[in-house]
Parts: structure tokens; C-alpha cells; sequence
């Protein structure tokens, strides 16, 4: 049921790097960042606590066809530097619009970002400024999902909410299957036994384990991530 007040203190946005494209082919749409960026002010202003780790696939991914005949590793490491530069990029737009932004790494990269140090995150997030968690888990063969689920039990996160271009969970990828039906709401074993693929199974299985549910809505339906936050029923609920 919506509130009249955020349903949330504390928040983690898993913000999909594709997202950031908009209609462009690659890399990231000044218009299309403001926008999202808009968004998260509106809620940071009402005094929820945000926290944002940011994707990469709209650069790189150590598993997509450019890296291909890459050593995985080495592949899995420009991917997390891609999502640096996306953090860099967020960041930038949140300070312009009056937010202030912290860009935290997984991997040292100290001339340009500070290192992720979870005490001093908890701090920034007490203050009220916006922290962008960069580079993912810091390790190669993992995903910015399941950055996103480390990150958000770390900071005892009330709720991941997974930021994408889909509007929901759906019973297969809505992009290539027009049969398949969106869920409202379904446990993380049921996402895990039937294999959809909206997140890998180490998010998901991290954030059943630490009891942290996961709401995957549109970035791109304006007014979206604000009704997430009030409690609307919007997007679907993944659970224990
Ligand atoms: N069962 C499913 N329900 C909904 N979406 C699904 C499903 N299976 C696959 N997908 C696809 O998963 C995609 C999620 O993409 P998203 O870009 O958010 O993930 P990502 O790869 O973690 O992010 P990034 O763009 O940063 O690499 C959706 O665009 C959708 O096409
Ligand atoms: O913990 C992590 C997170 C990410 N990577 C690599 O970065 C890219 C981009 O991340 P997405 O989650 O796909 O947006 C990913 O494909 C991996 O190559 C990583 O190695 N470890």
C-alpha cells in the first residue's frame, strides 16, 4: 500500500549502464542521465538515504562480443573500469543538480576515485550525500548485480531496487519472447529454480540469504523510482 511518506530509509539502486544509452548505440546520453538523475534527487530530497551501484554494459562486459578470445579476467577488469566511468558520469550530474555525490571504487584507483571503505560510506549516507559504489565487487567472474546485493546487505540496505529498461520480472526475457507475462511479486527460490534471467544467481541468492527483498522496475516510466520508494505497487517484488 503507498504511504504518504517514503516506505524507505535506506535504499540501494542497482542502475543498469545500458540504461544510460538511451536510443544511442553505446556509451552515455547526457539527456538520458539527467533525467534518471532528476529522479533519484526527488527521493534523496524527502529524505531517503541513496545509494547507487552502477552498471557497465552500456561500455563493456567481460562476457559480451568485444571481449571476445580475451583472457576472461583481464575482460571482467574493463568491464568494472567501465562502470568507473559511468559512476564518474553519475556523479558528475548529481552534484550540477544539487546533490552532493561520492563516488566509492571496488579497485584502487585513488587519483581519480576514493576507495570503498564501508565505514565512510555508512558516513555519507548519514550526511545525506549520494554515494555511487564503482567497479563493482572488485573481482572478475561477478556482475554488478551481485555488487548490488553485497553492497546493499553491507549497508543494511532496506531494499535493492534493480533500476532497468524492463518493467518487471517476467516469466521470459519480455525482449524476445511477446508471450511472456510479468510477476507482481515471487520469492527469490522460485526466480533461481526457473532460471529468469533478470539477474544472476549469486544476487539473487546473496540477497535471499541476508532476508533483502528486490524491486525491479522501469528507469525509463518517469515517476517510477519515486512510487518504488512510497511503497506503490509497482515493477515486481522479489522475496524470501
Ligand atoms: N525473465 C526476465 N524478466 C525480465 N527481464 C529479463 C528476463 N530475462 C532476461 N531479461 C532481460 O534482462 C535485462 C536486464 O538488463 P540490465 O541491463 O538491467 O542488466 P545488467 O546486464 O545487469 O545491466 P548492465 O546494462 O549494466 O550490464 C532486461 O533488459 C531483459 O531484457
Ligand atoms: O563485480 C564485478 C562487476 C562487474 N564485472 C565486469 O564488469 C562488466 C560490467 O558489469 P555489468 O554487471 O555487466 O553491468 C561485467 O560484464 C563484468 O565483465 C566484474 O568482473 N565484477
Amino acid at each position: 500500500m503507498p504511504h504518504d511518506t517514503p516506505a524507505h530509509k535506506r535504499i540501494l539502486i542497482k542502475l543498469s549502464g545500458e540504461a544510460l544509452m538511451g536510443d544511442d548505440a553505446f556509451g552515455i546520453n547526457q539527456a538520458v542521465i539527467g533525467r534518471i538523475v532528476g529522479e533519484i534527487a526527488e527521493v534523496a530530497r524527502m529524505g531517503v538515504q541513496v545509494a547507487v551501484v552502477i552498471g557497465g554494459g552500456n561500455i563493456f562486459r567481460g562476457m559480451a562480443g568485444g571481449a571476445v578470445g580475451m583472457d576472461r579476467a583481464t575482460a571482467d577488469y574493463m568491464g568494472m573500469l567501465a562502470t568507473v566511468m559511468n559512476a564518474l558520469a553519475l556523479a558528475d550530474a548529481m552534484n550540477k543538480t544539487g546533490l552532493t555525490a561520492r563516488v566509492m571504487s571496488a579497485i584502487s584507483i585513488d587519483q581519480v576515485v576514493e576507495p570503498y571503505v564501508r565505514p565512510k560510506a555508512l558516513q555519507y549516507l548519514e550526511e545525506g550525500k549520494a554515494v555511487v559504489f564503482a567497479a563493482g565487487t572488485g573481482n572478475p567472474f561477478f556482475t554488478t548485480d551481485t555488487a548490488a546485493a553485497l553492497r546493499g546487505a553491507e549497508i543494511g540496505a532496506e531494499l535493492v531496487l534493480k533500476a532497468t529498461k524492463v518493467d518487471g520480472v517476467y516469466s521470459a526475457d519480455p525482449r524476445k519472447d511477446a508471450q511472456a507475462t510479468r510477476y507482481a511479486r515471487l520469492s527469490f527460490d522460485e526466480a533461481m529454480t526457473k532460471n529468469l534471467g533478470i539477474m544472476d544467481a549469486t544476487a539473487f541468492a546473496l540477497c535471499r540469504d541476508q532476508k533483502l527483498p528486490i524491486k525491479v522496475f522501469s528507469i525509463f516510466k518517469p515517476g517510477a523510482l519515486k512510487a518504488v520508494v512510497m511503497g506503490a505497487d509497482e515493477g515486481t517484488l522479489v522475496h524470501v
